[in-house]
């Protein structure tokens, strides 16, 4: 932080830095596995950072957490048992437990000081820490997957960039491992990064998903806080006939404007409409 404000500097955003402006600097840790830092900003609320990028603000990830988790949830016919990779802060297990089907979401997250910072922190996000149905695991996603056949219907793979903790997770090793953790007809979505700066990335998760499973979809959600203000969501079923670009289940347009501020069904449409350069690029064999 210089004069007043953090820049996002990143190798996989080369030649660009979002800013924020900082009012206060709350926390600074060095966890086990990256540098832990919370500020409060101008004007997207309380920020984390991890290893110097940002994860999640206040003011606006509610559009990710919610996409993350309602386009596979609402894609799946009956999703009662849930496994979230990561998503330490909490955002996306407040969203799956909207869906009153779930049964038990298990949350296995590497790293304890995101969930503690968070709970610190960012209250409005780790409320999902709290519910009932959840459980929480601390540990290595990879090591977690080792030894789960068949056990969740739908899994969510809400994770940092491929460098640093996270990179193994972008590996074709990890998803074969989802997939055997999937019961028959389930949905994986994974972050799965910008079709502006990391068109390589997504063309080779987009490969090697193909490969493993008989539909995939990627998908964006805007957010002004991620590099290039989009982010994209990789969705794969094992179902052949999975539909995924339309909502096999939607809630009524009261419930959605109670439950969501950002997923609604003509968005979960939406999310899949690329833009030619895009489209062209991950049609393409
Ligand atoms: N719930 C936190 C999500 C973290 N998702 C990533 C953070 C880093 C970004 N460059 C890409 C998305």
């Amino acid at each position: 932080v210089k004069d007043g404000w953090f820049k996002e500097i990143g190798t996989l955003w080369p030649g660009q830095a979002m800013s924020l402006e900082v009012k206060e600097i709350l926390h600074v840790e060095k966890s086990l596995f990256q540098d832990v830092l919370v500020f409060q900003s101008a004007s997207y609320g309380n920020v984390l950072v991890l290893d110097g990028v940002i994860q999640s603000t206040e003011r606006d990830e509610f559009s990710y957490q919610e996409m993350m988790t309602h386009v596979p949830m609402n894609s799946h016919p009956n999703p009662k048992k849930v496994l979230v990779i990561g998503g330490g802060d909490g955002g996306v297990l407040r969203e799956v437990v909207k869906h009153e089907g779930v049964e038990e979401v298990t949350l296995c997250e590497i790293d304890e000081a995101v969930i503690r910072v968070s709970k610190k922190y960012l209250p409005g996000m780790a409320a999902g820490f709290e519910h009932p149905k959840v459980k929480i695991h601390v540990g290595d996603g990879f090591a977690f997957l080792e030894d789960k056949v068949d056990s969740f219907d739908v899994i969510i793979t809400d994770s940092s960039d491929p460098v640093g903790p996270a990179a193994s997770l972008f590996q074709a090793k990890f998803f074969e491992l989802m997939k055997n953790a999937l019961h028959p007809g389930g949905i994986i979505c994974t972050q799965c990064e910008c079709i502006w700066l990391h068109m390589p990335i997504i063309k080779e998760v987009m490969g090697f998903t193909r490969k493993l499973f008989p539909r995939v979809e990627y998908g964006f959600v805007t957010i002004p806080t991620y590099p290039c203000g989009q982010i994209g969501l990789m969705i794969c079923s094992k179902d052949p006939n999975a539909v995924i670009k339309e909502p096999i289940r939607q809630w009524s347009k009261e419930q959605e404007t109670k439950l969501c501020r950002y997923y609604n069904s003509d968005i979960h449409k939406g999310c899949f409409i690329l833009p030619q350069f895009a489209k062209a690029a991950l049609e393409a064999p």
